[in-house]
Formats: structure tokens, C-alpha cells, sequence
């Protein structure tokens, strides 16, 4: 049996899935918790990725393997390969001013054309718009920005810092269309980086990366910032060389960000709104034309296969859930029975979600906020309905947007963390106006590398099976849209 692996490193874990290549049945699998925070040291990463892996059982016997990762997180080397700072993440918003300042320097029209989406806290550039400004040394330091995948796929490879075995060699990064697509510098209808956004955004010029063993002394004498280079959906990185607990020979596929790890690992088609409800939430669909939302809501990201993903993220996702949670002193499953409990509506409760400030709609500084309280409405199972209704609620609006655009969209397939909780998919049927399907619990994200790693070692991509546990027919109920959209019209108090 030939054996392939995919890695999902995101917010929160590392998973990996050890898969049959021929007919995709599972095999083994582990995981390993991430560090809180939205300024994270990648190393953690790295050690999370090797306990991951040691808990699915080791590699020695698996041929190839693909990193998926956590979207737009700025990852910065120095020459000797070397992070510079903590990675800032996707939901990391100090960049906000940044994303602002961007927009306003090249106007959305431009922007949209150019990137396939308007900047947000969220994508890179902004990061490094905000590094050059706050922390000068630093910036100063940076040879090459890479994603959180690009970085983890390096290391996996061989290469990185001190006694690596194939060192710093900053040329041999690599990043896939669909995370290259989250920086803000790279033009998805045209496959090229944009490196006078770039420039713009850092005020230092770059050039991609050429490949391993190109290094040009000449390029790091002018300061040119390495930018990994992107290839295509079923090209190989490279072979692994063996250090650490990986074994040498092992295929290292392109790896790709997460949303696009979960389409492909779902094989969604068009017709498909996938909505995944973990750390972020997101909506997004697959296309085979490129998008462009001047309002910046969607953001016309690439998807892992060669085609597009246009794409809505929350800040706020499954954490409103464990928010809630510890509000009411519950766990998952006491929390499901509560907001089953309650009537559509919950008795006139709403949550308007923003713990985090929130990307979509894009306001970083917002709070959450429960509205409609009164004596009689205001039980524990209200409370717990109306978080559930908040959460899907915001989905909702992301998942009109995306339609907005003309993206066909026949059923919702329901993935992530907080999709295995009955209240979400009860809520999610009389919210969403489409049959919703609840594929097999699983790690669609980490699939997704899976499939990626079993394409570039066999050349064609696997047509493995997904089952779908149970499809729910739509049971509309206005009422929670309504009640959401009037507690949404009162704003929210600024943070604290
Ligand atoms: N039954 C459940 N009900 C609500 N939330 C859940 C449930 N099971 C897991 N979660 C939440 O799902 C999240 C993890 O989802 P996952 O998709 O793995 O996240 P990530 O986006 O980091 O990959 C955690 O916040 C966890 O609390
Ligand atoms: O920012 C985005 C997408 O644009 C997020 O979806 C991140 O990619 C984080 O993903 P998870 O950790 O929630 O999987």
C-alpha cells in the first residue's frame, strides 16, 4: 500500500491524516495543540507539526506528504534563515491602519484588479506595511517573507537555520497560487507576484525565489526580500532530506492555505458553498473564472486545483461558541442542549459577534454585543441560541455576498470544529437557504494535503470518496435574520 500524509497547521492544532494513495481510506492520524495568541513563534509550529507526526505513527513508511496552513501570516528570515519575530496571524488586526493606508494609496478599483481582493488587517501586506513602520530593525533584518505553509514546507524539506542539513537556502522556498493569493501581492488572474505592491507596501524591493541552490549573493547585496516561489498544483518542493524525525525521500507536494486544503479535500464542485466554522469561519465556493469584489467583501482568492475560491473569513467563528460556553459554565454538548431548547428567535436575544473585531464586515476595533435581553427572554437557553444564531448569521451574510457575485450555489457542505454540534446544524438548516450537507466528521483541511501529495506523486488527481452524514432540507425561520439584523444596526461600544 503507498502511503501519503497531509498536514493541516492551523490557528489552533496541527492534524495530520495518513491516507492509502489509491483509495484514500484513512489510515492513522495525530495532532498537536498550537500556542494562543495572534503573534506566534513558528518554531512552535514546527514542534507542534513533529508531535503531530510522531502521533500519526512517523512517516517511515509514507511517500509523499503537504502542508495546508493557516491563511496570510507573516513569517519573516533573515539572511542566515532565521526568523526575525513572531509570525503575525490572520487574526492579528494592528495592522489595521496599514490595510487602510494601502487602500487609500491605490484605490479599490486598482486593488482589486490587481490582488483579486481589497487589503484587510488579515493579509500580508499589511504585515509588512506595519512592520516597516513600527519596528524599523526589524524590517531592516528581512531577506524573505513567506506564509505560515511556505515556512513549515522549508523545514519539512530540509532546510532552515543553524545546523539544518540543507541550511538557509532562502531561494528553495516555495508557496502554492492558493496562499499566495492571501498576501495582497500576487495577481491571481494572471499567476505573477505583483512586486511593486510589495515594494509599496515594505518599501523594500523583492524578487521571487528561484529555486534551490540559485542563490544570488548579488540579489541579497542589493536587499532584495525573497518572496517563495509559487508552483503549480500537482509540482513537487522537493524530496525530504532526514533530520529531526523525518525520514529522507518522502515527495513534499506544494502545500496550499487551508480554505483551499478544505475544498480540495471535500472535492467540491461548482454548485458547492463550503462553510467552515473553526477558528475563522469561512464561506467561499470554487470557480473556474478569476473574482473581483471592489466593495472588498469577497476576496477573490486562488483555490488549490488551478481554479478560483472567492472567498468571506470571520474573525469570529467557533470561539463565539466557547465564549459563550464559559459564560454559562457549559461544554459543547450541555451549550447544544440549551440552544435546542430555545425557540427560533431566542425569545428576542441576539449576539452580534465581533469578540475579536471583525474582518467581514471589516471593523478590527468592534466588541460583541447581546442585545434584545429582557426579564423573560433572558434564560441560559436563549443566551446559548442566540450565540449559535449570531455565529451562522454572520456566515450568512458572507455566503450572500459570495452568491452576489453570480456563484452558483446548490448546498452548503458544513465542515470545521464547531459543525459537529447538532445546535449549529439545526440553526444552520433554518438560516441558510439551501439543503445543507454534514460531510463525515473529518479533517477536511488536512485531506486536502493529503489528495495535493498523492497528486504529485502519481500525476493525476485522486478521485477519493467523501461521504456526507446527513443533508438537512432548509427549515426557514425569517425571524433570525430579523432579530440579527436590528441588534446588528446598534453598533457596537469600542474596545476597551
Ligand atoms: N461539538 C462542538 N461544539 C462547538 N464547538 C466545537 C465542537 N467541537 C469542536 N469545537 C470547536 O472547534 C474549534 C476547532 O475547530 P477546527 O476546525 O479544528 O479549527 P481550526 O480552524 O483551528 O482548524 C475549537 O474552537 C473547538 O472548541
Ligand atoms: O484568514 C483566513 C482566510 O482568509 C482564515 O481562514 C485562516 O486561514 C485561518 O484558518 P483556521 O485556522 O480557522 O483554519
Amino acid at each position: 500500500m503507498t502511503l501519503v500524509a497531509g498536514i493541516d497547521s492551523s490557528t489552533q492544532s496541527c492534524k495530520v491524516v495518513i491516507r492509502d494513495a489509491d483509495t484514500g481510506a484513512l489510515v492513522r492520524q495525530g495532532s498537536a495543540t498550537h500556542p494562543t495568541g495572534t503573534s506566534v513563534d513558528p518554531d512552535a509550529w514546527w514542534d507542534a507539526l513533529l508531535v503531530a507526526i510522531d502521533a500519526a505513527g512517523g512517516l517511515d513508511d509514507v511517500s509523499a506528504i503537504a502542508v495546508a496552513g493557516q491563511q496570510h501570516g507573516m513569517v519573516t528570515l533573515d539572511a542566515s534563515g532565521v526568523l526575525v519575530r513572531d509570525a503575525l496571524l490572520w487574526n492579528d488586526t494592528r495592522s489595521a491602519p496599514a490595510a487602510a493606508a494601502l487602500l487609500e494609496e491605490f484605490g479599490p478599483e486598482a486593488m482589486a484588479s490587481r490582488t483579486g481582493s481589497l487589503p484587510v488587517a488579515s493579509f500580508t501586506a499589511t504585515k509588512v506595511r506595519w512592520l516597516r513602520d513600527a519596528e524599523p530593525e526589524n524590517a531592516a533584518r528581512v531577506a524573505a517573507v513567506a506564509l505560515p505553509h511556505d515556512w513549515l514546507t522549508w523545514r519539512l524539506l530540509g532546510y532552515g537555520p543553524g545546523d539544518s542539513p540543507l541550511g538557509p537556502d532562502l531561494d528553495a522556498l516555495v508557496t502554492d497560487r492558493s496562499d499566495a493569493s492571501g498576501t495582497s501581492y500576487w495577481t491571481p488572474s494572471t499567476g505573477e507576484y505583483d512586486l511593486e505592491l510589495f515594494e509599496a507596501a515594505f518599501g523594500r524591493a523583492a524578487r521571487e525565489a528561484t529555486g534551490a541552490g540559485s542563490a544570488g549573493s548579488a540579489d541579497q547585496a542589493e536587499s532584495l526580500v525573497i518572496l517563495p516561489r509559487v508552483i503549480g498544483p500537482s509540482e513537487s518542493a522537493g524530496t525530504t532530506v532526514a533530520h529531526a524525525s523525518i525520514p529522507a525521500g518522502v515527495v513534499v507536494g506544494a502545500g496550499m492555505g487551508d480554505n483551499a486544503g478544505a475544498g480540495l479535500g471535500l472535492d467540491a464542485h461548482e454548485g458547492d458553498v463550503v462553510i467552515s466554522i473553526g477558528t475563522s469561519g469561512t464561506a467561499f465556493a470554487v470557480t473556474s473564472e478569476a473574482t473581483t469584489d471592489p466593495t472588498g467583501v469577497v476576496a477573490g482568492f486562488a483555490d488549490a486545483t488551478g481554479a478560483f475560491l472567492p472567498l468571506i473569513a470571520t474573525l469570529n467563528a467557533a470561539r463565539i461558541l466557547t465564549a459563550t460556553e464559559a459564560i454559562l459554565g457549559v461544554g459543547h454538548d450541555e451549550f447544544a442542549r440549551l440552544a435546542l431548547a430555545a425557540a427560533p428567535g431566542a425569545g428576542g436575544v441576539a449576539l452580534v459577534p465581533y469578540f475579536e473585531g471583525e474582518r467581514t464586515p471589516n471593523l478590527p476595533d468592534a466588541t460583541a454585543t447581546f442585545a434584545g435581553l429582557t426579564l423573560d427572554g433572558s434564560t441560559r437557553e436563549n443566551i446559548a441560541r442566540a450565540a449559535v444564531e449570531g455565529l451562522i448569521c454572520s456566515l450568512a451574510d458572507g455566503m450572500d455576498a459570495v452568491r452576489s457575485l453570480g456563484v452558483p450555489a446548490h448546498r452548503v457542505l458544513l465542515i470545521g470544529g464547531a459543525a459537529l454540534n447538532p445546535a449549529v446544524q439545526a440553526v444552520a438548516a433554518q438560516v441558510f437557504d439551501l439543503p445543507v450537507a454534514v460531510p463525515e466528521p473529518g479533517e477536511y483541511v488536512a485531506d486536502g494535503a493529503a489528495r495535493q501529495a498523492a497528486w504529485a506523486l502519481g500525476g493525476s488527481r485522486p478521485g477519493w470518496p467523501v461521504e456526507v452524514q446527513a443533508t438537512l432540507d432548509p427549515d426557514p425561520q425569517p425571524v433570525v435574520r430579523e432579530r440579527y439584523r436590528a441588534a446588528q444596526a446598534l453598533g457596537s461600544i469600542p474596545r476597551p
